[in-house]
């Protein structure tokens, strides 16, 4: 390990860094130009005798290391994602009336969106990618974000839907075998903005105490304060269609294109087949590839594919999938599930899961801030067994509204909202959280089995 002080890259000041010299000669070595540039210019701006080497203390060496890494990076220093001294060129202007400076990276302009909190540690861009975050700037509240870059292999579906990205630190380096181009050129590509240099805790802080906030984001400096807050003010999210502009326009079998050396437990692929009807209120791809993992042919339908037309198709289960926005505000989709259930297998994710509950009879209602990560315990009150569980709602059902015979399964263990439901009259089962995760812990998987399994007894009956 190299200790020095040196330019921290991101906050233009001096600051003690440490650097693990192996890792920055294979980093190096394997053409990954950005972090010896940091190298570089932290080296070269200061005097050798401040280095400390704790093993054996070796200037030469060291310049010698210095010289090496700027001349394999010489070419490269205008391709630094973002310049460390670029000052606030963005504003942040919450519904409140706080205002948050920040520097600008992907696109320009001015958006405005609900502004809610991620707490998962990694998948920024399974994130970026899950369309249910359509409408939404996602701030993460893992600081340190963008130093994988991006790739095109784990994208969540076919384009980014969220209003915006918020980080704290963005990272200047990215390293991965896998990157394909950095975060913020990705993002720009996209024409989504994204902000960082921005105290995401102290936004945090807020969201949770207040609950979640529209904010407009702008790097338009012929805009006022004014103007932006305004913007907040008479813009909302409660009570709009958001599946209609996520979900596909026509019907489309899934073709899984996985390479089996990312699929997570694929042994049981090639097993029975079931014809699965996926309706699309905004599907992530992942759970696409474990229903076809679990040996499902699957066939995509938009949100507004008739009931008759599904039933036409004589399926062995229905999945009602995840989803953008409020579930009340979708009544044409609550219609086709109540079509729909009763008389075949029904699964619902997220919202899906929003939807049956609503056609069971029951209300779904605004969160404070939601639920957004990929550490939310929950208790599955058929097994007692507790699950971490990947989140990501705003919206949940109401326990207390629902019909007797209708059975909460699962339920969140940190406000004891409704995670889980079935109705096995129907044989519907549902959940408020992702069992395909991406990102996230696997631990509810088993849920994709027990649809099977519920296929598995209608199919055998009939
Ligand atoms: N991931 C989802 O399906 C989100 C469901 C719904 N849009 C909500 O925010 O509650």
């Amino acid at each position: 390990m190299l200790f020095f002080i040196g330019l921290d890259p991101l906050a233009f000041r001096p600051s003690l860094l440490a650097l693990s010299e192996t890792q920055t000669r294979s980093h190096c070595r394997n053409r990954e130009r950005r972090i010896a540039i940091t190298v570089a210019i932290n080296l070269a701006l200061i005097n050798p005798s401040t280095l400390f080497h704790p093993k054996s203390p070796n200037p030469s060496k060291l310049r010698a290391f210095t010289l090496r890494c700027s001349s394999a990076t010489s070419t490269a220093v205008t391709d630094l994602a973002e310049i460390p001294w670029k000052t606030s060129d963005a504003r942040l202007v919450l519904e409140d009336g706080s205002i948050w400076r920040a520097k600008s990276f992907g696109a320009s302009g001015t958006q405005v969106g609900e502004v809610v909190f991620n707490t998962s540690l990694t998948g920024y861009q399974e994130i970026l990618t899950d369309p249910s975050y359509a409408g939404q700037f996602v701030l993460m509240t893992n600081p340190h974000i963008g130093n994988t870059g991006v790739n095109f292999d784990d994208q969540e579906s076919r384009q980014c839907f969220l209003a915006g990205l918020v980080v704290r630190s963005l990272s200047i380096n990215t390293s991965n075998w896998r990157c394909a181009e950095t975060l913020g050129d990705y993002l720009a590509e996209r024409n989504i903005m994204g902000i960082y240099d921005v105290d995401t805790r102290a936004i945090t802080r807020r969201l949770r105490q207040d609950g979640s906030l529209i904010g407009v984001l702008s790097t338009e400096r012929t805009k006022t304060d004014e103007e932006l807050l305004e913007m907040s003010r008479s813009w909302d999210i409660v009570g709009v269609d958001l599946i209609s502009g996520v979900s596909c326009k026509a019907p489309h079998d899934w073709v899984d294109k996985t390479n089996p050396e990312w699929e997570f437990n694929s042994s049981k692929r090639g097993g029975e087949a079931f014809r699965v009807i996926a309706y699309d209120f905004g599907i992530k791809h992942n759970i696409l590839k474990r229903l076809a993992s679990y040996g499902c042919k699957i066939t995509v339908v938009p949100s507004t594919w008739p009931a008759s037309e599904t039933l036409k198709m004589k399926p062995d289960g229905v999945l009602f999938s995840n989803g953008s926005g409020d579930p009340s505000a979708v009544p044409y989709a609550v219609e086709t599930v109540k079509e729909i259930i009763g008389r075949v297998p029904a699964f619902g994710i997220c919202m899906g899961h929003q939807l049956l509950g609503l056609a069971l009879g029951g209300k779904t209602f605004k969160m404070k801030f939601g639920h957004h990560g990929g550490n939310h315990p929950l208790r599955n009150l058929r097994s007692g067994h507790v699950e971490i569980s990947a989140q990501n709602h705003n919206y949940a059902v109401d326990s207390s509204s629902l019909p007797e015979d209708v059975e909460v399964t699962h339920v969140n263990l940190n406000d004891g909202s409704c995670a889980g439901l079935a109705y096995p009259a129907q044989n519907i089962m549902s959940i408020q959280y992702h069992p395909e995760a991406s990102p996230g812990p696997h631990d509810s998987d088993y849920a994709f089995k027990e649809f099977i399994q519920l296929m598995k007894k209608v199919k055998v009956n009939s």
